[in-house]
């Protein structure tokens, strides 16, 4: 068959994406292949594996920047409705830019690129902020923030944005403890209000604690389900590789 991305229709009810044995890559070599399976509307997923086991190319591919090489994506939403937070390392933080105007860029939906800020869209970015904790650092530049409050900032644009689907990759790497308590707060809030979570992460306790769903990456998929299952199947295989 040959590979596709498609819109996923109203009747498929319940599903916001389905992969059927996705296969991305770069330059004609696969880098991922063989996920099947449908991330729920209002799910949170880990995205869980190895280093270089294809979460971030996962990601790329829901984003649309990778077309896929095999199988299907279907996606409920157009993809400029997802929301999607890059690995902290791959942002512009020298950018000469107010915290305010680095949020507002989560309305450009509704104000487009050169669009003012109307009053009401300026008490949303101050309840944004004051959300994560940064409330009236509005004028200040993004260069003053120290690494936990501009990924405060970066959470605060989000929120702004309000997308249906969230895609975070490794959004608490190097993120002090204080900062990440607050965001994990504010990922329980959007599961609470139905929004669909994926995030890839490394910190197992952290995926147990508070991610229902896993899906595991190594090249390929190994597990997709309820994180305990998850979790034990791939210490099982690990324990099975180590005994062999
Ligand atoms: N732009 C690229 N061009 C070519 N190969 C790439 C590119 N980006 C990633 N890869 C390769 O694709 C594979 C999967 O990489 P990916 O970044 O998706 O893994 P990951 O699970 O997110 O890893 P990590 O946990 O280290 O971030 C790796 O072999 C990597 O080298």
């Amino acid at each position: 068959m040959t590979p596709s991305v498609t819109g996923l229709p109203a009747a498929v009810h319940g599903v916001d994406i389905e992969l059927s044995n996705l296969g991305l890559g770069y330059s004609g070599k696969l880098a991922l292949r063989g996920v099947s399976g449908q991330f729920a509307a209002g799910s949170m997923t880990a995205i869980v594996g190895p280093n270089g086991g294809g979460k971030s190319t996962l990601l790329k591919g829901l984003l649309g920047q990778l077309a896929p090489m095999q199988g299907s994506l279907r996606c409920r939403y157009p993809r400029a409705a997802l929301g999607y937070l890059a690995q902290a390392c791959e942002v512009e933080r020298d950018f000469p830019i107010s915290v305010e105007d680095f949020v507002s860029m989560g309305l450009w939906a509704q104000t487009g690129a050169l669009g003012a800020v109307s009053d009401a869209q300026r008490g949303q970015i101050s309840t944004a902020l004051a959300t994560v904790g940064l409330q009236g650092w509005q004028p200040r530049w993004i260069a003053e923030l120290s690494g936990g409050q501009f990924q405060r900032m970066r959470f605060a644009r989000l929120w702004v944005q309000n997308p249906p689907v969230i895609l975070l990759d490794e959004p608490f790497t190097g993120v002090d403890e204080p900062s990440i308590d607050v965001l994990l707060q504010l990922l329980q809030q959007w599961h609470a209000r139905g929004r669909t979570v994926l995030a890839v992460l490394h910190d197992r306790e952290m995926v147990e604690a508070f991610f229902p769903e896993a899906l595991a990456l190594a090249g390929t998929q190994l597990g997709w389900g309820a994180t305990a299952d998850v979790l034990t199947s791939l210490a099982a295989r690990a324990g099975a590789r180590r005994r062999a």
